[in-house]
């Protein structure tokens, strides 16, 4: 199975440049816009979608109202990670007791480490009046549909099945084996999407533009 998302996060990576950093800090003097709905979005769909340029849209046409949420992981922190920043880095015990006590709205195994994300975390946040963005893959949508959260489900689709493969190779950033993998597998999410009720709102993402709209209205729709 692909890793979830927070693997690679292209959004989160571009949060720790200090261009994005200095884009924070103008957009910080703008008063945060909370949507009407402050349930937690679940944003899915294929590698190369554009997932992340369009979550990265959101956040900076809207400063300090949305949130990624951290996620736990047993994974030894590397130089320049901060505990509750990039992950919160727990003891497998800790991790297991989480687990064995409902505590995650999700969580997997990757190349031997435990990766979660804590039902604690997202209602810390809500709490706090964010609204809570998970970009995560179909796993992960799998679960969190049986948790306890109420979420949002919002899936993004590509044009054609060609559009997503020129985007995943223009992006440059996967080697044709990796393109092979996440081809394949965004084959299953796209069957899995077709599958009634799953999401609230299935975006095509053609013209950026549009589908950005698509999204913005969408999260911020009265509550029905
Ligand atoms: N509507 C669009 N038209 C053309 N290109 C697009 C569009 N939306 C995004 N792209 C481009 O497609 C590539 C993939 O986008 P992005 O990295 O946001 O995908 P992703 O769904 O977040 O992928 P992953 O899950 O692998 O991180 C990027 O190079 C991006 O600039």
């Amino acid at each position: 199975m692909r890793p979830l998302r927070r693997y690679v996060p292209s959004t989160k990576r571009l949060f720790q440049s200090s261009t994005y950093y200095s884009v924070r800090r103008f957009a910080n003097t703008m008063a945060p816009t909370p949507p009407p709905d402050r349930r937690p979005l679940v944003i899915s769909g294929p590698s190369g979608v554009g997932k992340g340029t369009l979550i990265s849209r959101l956040f900076d046409s809207h400063p300090d109202t949305f949130t990624f949420s951290v996620s736990h992981t047993t994974r030894a922190p590397r130089p320049g990670e901060t505990h509750g920043v990039n992950y919160f880095y727990v003891q497998k015990s800790e991790f297991e007791d989480l687990i064995a006590t409902d505590g995650f709205v999700e969580h997997a195994q990757f190349n031997g480490n435990h990766y979660g994300t804590s039902k604690a975390t997202i209602e810390e946040q809500t709490a706090k009046g964010k609204v809570v963005v998970l970009d995560i893959e179909m796993e992960g949508v799998k679960q969190i549909r049986k948790s306890s959260i109420d979420a949002r489900f919002v899936f993004v689709k590509p044009p054609s099945f060609e559009a997503l493969e020129q985007r995943l190779r223009g992006r440059g950033t996967e080697d044709e084996n990796s393109v092979v993998k996440r081809l394949n597998q965004a084959r299953k999410e796209l069957e899995y999407a077709d599958t009634p009720g799953v999401h609230d709102i299935i975006i095509v993402n053609d013209d950026l533009d549009a589908a950005y709209k698509e999204l913005e209205d969408f999260v911020y729709k009265p509550v029905a």
